[in-house]
């Protein structure tokens, strides 16, 4: 469409401001309407004086690049960017119902069937970006949204700020460390795997499975690999066993993203109602 097609050089003039959607990382979010098309997007505008202090001008055009090069349904898209002398301004995908956290803390938890949607949509969003060798897709609660479909969208705000600065996170900030990170010892992208083993247990639960009072015991319990399931019966023993499987001390013994995808608990719970034989939107997208 016209946002993805090359253009000379787009600028604020070409869009009709609206509401302030909220406050990302170094910016600001406004809801936005392309004039030419009509098509409703996000603005984050982030002013240039605050990436100077952090020395991000290399790293921001390399990772603006990553994010515009993706295209995925479970992908927040980076239609766009441009800059004037004080802003540089993202053009993105508009996530109409918001952080898919606020979803989980105004429900309590997440049927089976949403929950397994999630993880589905997750692990396909991972396995494509990893195909693409981009590696820095970070399924951190605060990265998660919605559309107005209610379809996850991975927003990553750019790895360039993930600084060891306090994670402003709805839940815990320490709840989704891997062993080997809290070990300090070398990770690769099976950190993924781990954190979508502790989103599942927390879309179930409702909070995250080694939650404590202080934050050393939840780092123990991290180590330890402590994991307990509350007595329930809305939480399956398929949903219990992919958990079992990917909250794994030696993260080459984790579930892979295609072994999560043919896991009976997703497939189960993502076959979809046959509608006249077309693929379902989660399974249309090849992995
Ligand atoms: C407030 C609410 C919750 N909200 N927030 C969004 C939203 C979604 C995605 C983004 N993306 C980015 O920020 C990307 C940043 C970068 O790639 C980057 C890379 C390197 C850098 F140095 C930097 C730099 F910041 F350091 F410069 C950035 C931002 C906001 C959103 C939405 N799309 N729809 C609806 N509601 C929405």
């Amino acid at each position: 469409g016209v946002l993805t097609e090359r253009r000379v050089e787009w600028s604020m003039s070409d869009f009709e401001i609206g509401k302030y959607i909220g406050e990302g990382k170094f910016g600001k979010v406004y809801l936005a309407r392309e004039k030419q098309s009509g098509y409703v997007v996000a603005l984050k505008v982030i002013f240039k004086v605050k990436l100077e202090k952090y020395r991000f001008h290399t790293h921001l055009r390399r990772e603006i690049e990553i994010q515009h090069s993706l295209d995925h349904p479970n992908v927040l898209r980076l239609f766009a960017w441009f800059h004037d002398d004080d802003r540089v301004v993202l053009v993105l995908e508009y996530a109409a119902r918001g952080e898919l956290y606020k979803l989980l803390r105004t429900v309590r938890r997440f049927s089976e069937r949403t929950a397994a949607t999630y993880v589905a949509s997750l692990a396909a969003a991972l396995a494509y970006c990893h195909k693409k060798q981009v590696i820095h897709r970070d399924i951190k609660p605060e990265n998660l949204l919605l559309d107005i479909e209610g379809r996850l969208k991975i927003a990553d705000f750019g790895w360039a700020v993930r600084s060891n600065a306090k994670r402003h996170t709805l839940c815990g900030t320490i709840d989704y460390l891997a062993p080997e990170m809290v070990e300090k010892k070398a990770h690769d992208h099976a950190v993924d795997n781990w954190t979508l083993g502790i989103l599942c247990y927390e879309f179930l639960y409702g909070s995250p499975p080694f939650e404590a009072a202080e934050q050393d015991d939840t780092l123990r319990r991290i180590i330890k690999v402590d994991l307990l399931f509350p007595k329930t019966p809305y939480v399956s023993a398929d949903a219990k066993d992919l958990i079992s499987k990917l909250l794994v001390k030696d993260s080459s013994k984790r579930l892979s993203l295609d072994d999560i995808m043919k896991h009976p608990w997703i497939a189960l719970k993502n076959q979809d109602y046959p509608r006249n034989g077309e693929p379902t939107w989660f399974f249309g997208e090849s992995i």
